[in-house]
């Protein structure tokens, strides 16, 4: 694979607190790519190793060829990154923090951010501490994108944002993907994810749970169901990767992915199932077949816990 970002193995603790647990990942070049993730799954701080603000316990990274642990400021020259709360110099104007930061890269950087800017309708002049949360946020992309990285890195980037806020920040995304550039972004909206990735990857509980492109998430991954006979039946899970089972009464679930071809033919006339379907998973159910760890209290969750590793995730 043409990686832009290669992780392998990295652990790292904060205290007694593992953020981040052997993480290995391969991310492809030209594609948005997002890591989703509870609360607390480590998106930030994997960002971080990646961003060479954080030296991980153990392990490696690079990117864009470069190591995490050498060439920080050499990555953030070709990246741009808006974290999760962009700290700026608030008494500058859009466009004195625009010139004033064009300083440090190439001639084409004013130009570019002023457009940016334009686009996205923030007054130039005036101070950044009397702009919106929503204005502030479309400034730290502007800076994030004007120099054209190679790779552009945005830690909850709609977070807080109004839904036209959102859609442009979205769009964005993907004209820079459609350009050839790379995106990673982290989330845990899920459903704006869906409209935009190309890659998603799971983390839960600073684990790599799952790495793979969404169409074929979506296309290998079903929803099954069976009826059993009785309530008190026991039945064989179908045939492949199965990230959650869940019982309620003589109702069945499994989240599935790459189900057998012919996972209907476990459950014929012996097999004390009346009926069994099938439907494909929306990313939020695989999401949460992945990330579940408490039973509900109508589906009580029996294999939610079990690992799930797919065939790119080495956590
Ligand atoms: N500077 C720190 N000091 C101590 N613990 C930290 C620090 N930064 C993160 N952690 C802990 O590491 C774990 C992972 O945090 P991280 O910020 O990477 O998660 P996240 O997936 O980005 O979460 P969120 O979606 O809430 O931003 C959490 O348990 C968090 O409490």
């Amino acid at each position: 694979m043409n990686s832009i970002v290669s992780i392998e193995n990295v652990s790292h603790s904060f205290g007694r607190q593992q953020a981040l647990i052997n993480v290995s990942l391969e991310i492809p070049k030209g594609q948005v790519f997002a890591l989703l993730g509870e609360n607390g799954a480590g998106k930030t701080t994997l960002i971080r190793v990646l961003t060479g603000l954080i030296r991980p316990d153990s392990g490696s990274a690079t990117v864009l060829g470069l190591s995490c642990l050498r060439d920080g400021q050499a990555i953030r020259q070709r990246t741009g990154y808006v974290s999760d709360s962009p700290s700026m110099y608030e008494w500058m104007t859009a466009d004195e923090i625009g010139w004033f930061t064009s300083a440090f890269y190439d001639d084409q950087f004013a130009n570019r951010y002023s457009e940016a800017l334009m686009g996205f309708e923030v007054p130039p002049n005036v101070k950044l501490k009397h702009l919106s949360k929503g204005q502030r946020a479309k400034v730290a992309l502007a800076l994030a994108t004007a120099h054209d990285p190679e790779l552009l890195i945005l830690d909850e980037p709609t977070s807080g944002l109004d839904p036209m806020v959102r859609r442009q920040f979205l769009e964005s995304m993907v004209d820079r993907a459609a350009l050839g550039r790379s995106v990673l972004l982290s989330s845990h909206q899920i459903n704006e994810v869906e409209r935009v990735a190309d890659w998603v990857g799971i983390l839960h509980q600073g684990r790599l749970k799952l790495v793979q492109p969404l169409q074929a998430l979506r296309d290998n991954t079903l929803v099954i169901t069976a009826t059993l006979e009785h309530g008190d039946a026991t039945v064989v899970p179908p045939r492949g990767d199965v990230l959650s089972e869940s019982r309620n009464g003589r109702q069945m679930r499994w989240v599935v992915r790459e189900a057998a071809d012919d996972w209907r033919s476990d459950y014929g006339e012996q097999s004390g199932v009346l009926s069994a379907d099938a439907r494909p998973a929306s990313l939020e159910e695989v999401f949460v077949a992945v990330c579940e760890t408490r039973p509900d209290s109508a589906w009580q969750s029996e294999a939610a816990t079990q690992p799930t590793t797919g065939p790119l995730a080495s956590a």
